[in-house]
């Protein structure tokens, strides 16, 4: 008697976007490498080729901070991503693709349009979970982040604590103005700050303490 095959591989069904957004150290990564580890180990045991072909994690190229093939966390998750600065040919082959810091998706550190590649990967049936920063260090709205939002059919819009007083963050300062709107960087250079303590580069007070001086 012939056996039932166990699955279908790919698994395929109407596509989406859940988009995670908000400032820096807002656990955008956190919650992006749980999504893409849940799903790798979900589809690993439903899907023909054992899961080789499940899930895709995306990274920029440009974004070597945390090394090349790697998406990181703060709270010391990680997970392999493959780093891009074009769409993969293969991507449709895949049922999830996770893209992480798509704020770096731009030219000159991405050829084409980021919205566009997503919006196909999506049309083909692609479950797609990006994640970048909504603004900029100046509160500057980042270009392809807001334009996936009216793509999404879920935004979720995360907040940090404020690095000077706990409250709700939902912007990030940087600490010293360097001229580049694109630039890595973590604590050395950006903190989280909440509306009363957000400032431009050139009005930052002095001396302020921060939670973790307060702390100590
Ligand atoms: N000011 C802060 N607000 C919130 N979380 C912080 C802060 N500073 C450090 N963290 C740590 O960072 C983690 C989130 O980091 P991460 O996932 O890298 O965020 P994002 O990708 O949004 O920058 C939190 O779970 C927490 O452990
Ligand atoms: C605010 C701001 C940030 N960046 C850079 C700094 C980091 O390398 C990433 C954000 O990483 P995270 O996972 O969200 O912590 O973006 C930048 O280039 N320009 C900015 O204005």
């Amino acid at each position: 008697m012939a056996t039932a095959s166990r699955t279908i591989s790919p698994v395929r069904g109407a596509g989406d976007l859940l988009l995670l957004t908000g400032p820096m150290f807002a656990g955008k990564s956190a919650a992006l490498i749980a999504h893409a580890a849940t799903e790798q180990q979900r589809r690993a045991g439903r899907d023909r080729d054992g899961g080789d072909h499940a899930v895709l994690v995306l990274k920029p190229a440009f974004d070597i901070r945390d090394g090349a093939d790697v998406v990181s966390s703060r709270d010391g998750t990680r997970i392999a991503a493959r780093p891009v600065s074009e769409w993969p040919v293969d991507a449709t082959e895949y049922g999830v693709v996770v893209i992480d810091e798509v704020q770096f998706m731009v030219a000159p550190h991405y050829r084409g349009d980021i919205v566009a590649d997503i919006r196909s990967a999506v049309a083909a049936g692609c479950q797609v979970v990006a994640a970048g920063l909504d603004t900029d260090y100046m509160r500057r709205p980042f270009e392809p982040v807001v334009r996936l939002a009216a793509h999404a059919s879920r935004h979720v819009r995360l907040s940090a604590c404020c690095h000077r007083c706990a409250a709700p963050a939902a912007w990030t300062a940087k600490l010293h103005e360097t001229g580049c709107r694109l630039e890595l960087g973590s604590g050395n250079l950006y903190e989280a700050r909440c509306d009363q303590h957000w400032a431009a580069p050139d009005q930052m007070a002095p001396g302020l303490p921060t939670i973790a001086d307060v702390a100590s």
